[in-house]
């Protein structure tokens, strides 16, 4: 059983393995106001283990907002709040007494745009095991991460080089690196690849489809191509202005075949048919 109440030092916590299926993270959003504004409503989205799992629909429809959610990195938008729950193996991440630190310790996040710290390429990859009070062999768990990420042939001789030197593309591996250095369970990735032009994406993609024999990995992509090429699982959401206000929603998630192929819903039929004529 995964403590999410103490920052306990990050070796001695062993990650869940994946070797059984089900689901790793199980949102039910009843909904999600910034302020008044209520953004997402009735979304119950599941991240199945050692699958991906893509988010696709419109813009506006709170793809990120759902995914942000889910590691509850939205904490840090004081208007932020959200009505339901969301449990990682079984545990509600937003009880009180949870520690938000420890979960985005297993459930780690990338963004859209790469984000290195301004330090060397070491100290990138140290930081989470730094902040996780890590004792162990810093060296190992700096180069395992850099493998696992697709980075170290490229950047073993410069290790001390500043992170923001490299290329588009490294750096969001360097990213990927930074949050697999913790060990996660889970990793989030917010449009991983919108910022990078089309091969360092393609490494992305097959980096991505390796991460998955150790992660279980949800992404907020809005180009279906990807998702289609990548994701195991598909959750569309759709935006609701019937009532004079812009609010996102789960329409249905299932095989990402399935929802390509074969949508339950017109909602889905639609906007898929819209994306492809
Ligand atoms: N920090 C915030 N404060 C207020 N409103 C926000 C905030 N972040 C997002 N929103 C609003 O919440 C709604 C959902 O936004 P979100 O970014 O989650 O959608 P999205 O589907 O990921 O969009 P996109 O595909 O354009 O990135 C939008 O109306 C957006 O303007």
């Amino acid at each position: 059983m995964v403590s999410l109440n103490t920052v306990a030092p990050a070796a001695a916590s062993p990650r869940p393995g994946l070797s059984e299926t089900g689901v790793a993270i199980d949102a039910r959003v009843e909904k999600i106001y910034y302020g008044d504004f209520l953004a997402v409503r009735d979304s119950h989205v599941a991240v199945e283990k050692g699958q991906i799992t893509g988010f696709i629909g419109p813009s506006g429809c709170g793809k990120s907002t759902v995914l942000r959610s889910l590691n509850r990195m939205n904490d840090l938008i004081p208007s932020f709040r959200l009505m339901g729950s969301v449990t990682f193996l079984g545990q509600d991440i937003y009880a009180k007494s949870v520690d938000p630190v420890v979960v985005r310790r297993h459930i780690g996040m990338v963004f859209q745009q790469p984000n290195p710290f301004s330090m060397s390429i070491y100290e990138n990859v140290a930081f989470g095991l730094r902040l996780n009070r890590f004792k162990g062999d810093y060296d190992e768990k700096v180069e395992t991460a850099l493998r696992k990420a697709g980075l170290w042939n490229e950047v073993k001789d410069k290790l001390r080089q500043n992170g923001l030197a490299l290329s588009g593309g490294q750096q969001q591996r360097l990213c990927i690196a930074r949050a697999i250095a913790t060990n996660p369970t889970v990793l989030l990735m917010d449009e991983p690849c919108s910022a990078l032009d089309p091969i360092a994406t393609r490494i992305i993609e097959e980096l991505m489809l390796e991460l998955k024999q150790e992660y279980s990995v949800a992404i907020v992509t809005h180009n279906m191509q990807q998702a289609m090429r990548v994701a195991d699982k598909t959750a569309f959401f759709s935006v609701d202005i019937s009532k004079g206000g812009r609010t996102g929603f789960l329409v249905e998630q299932g095989d990402t075949r399935q929802i390509f192929h074969d949508p339950r819903e017109k909602l889905t039929k639609d906007y898929i048919s819209g994306e492809f004529s």
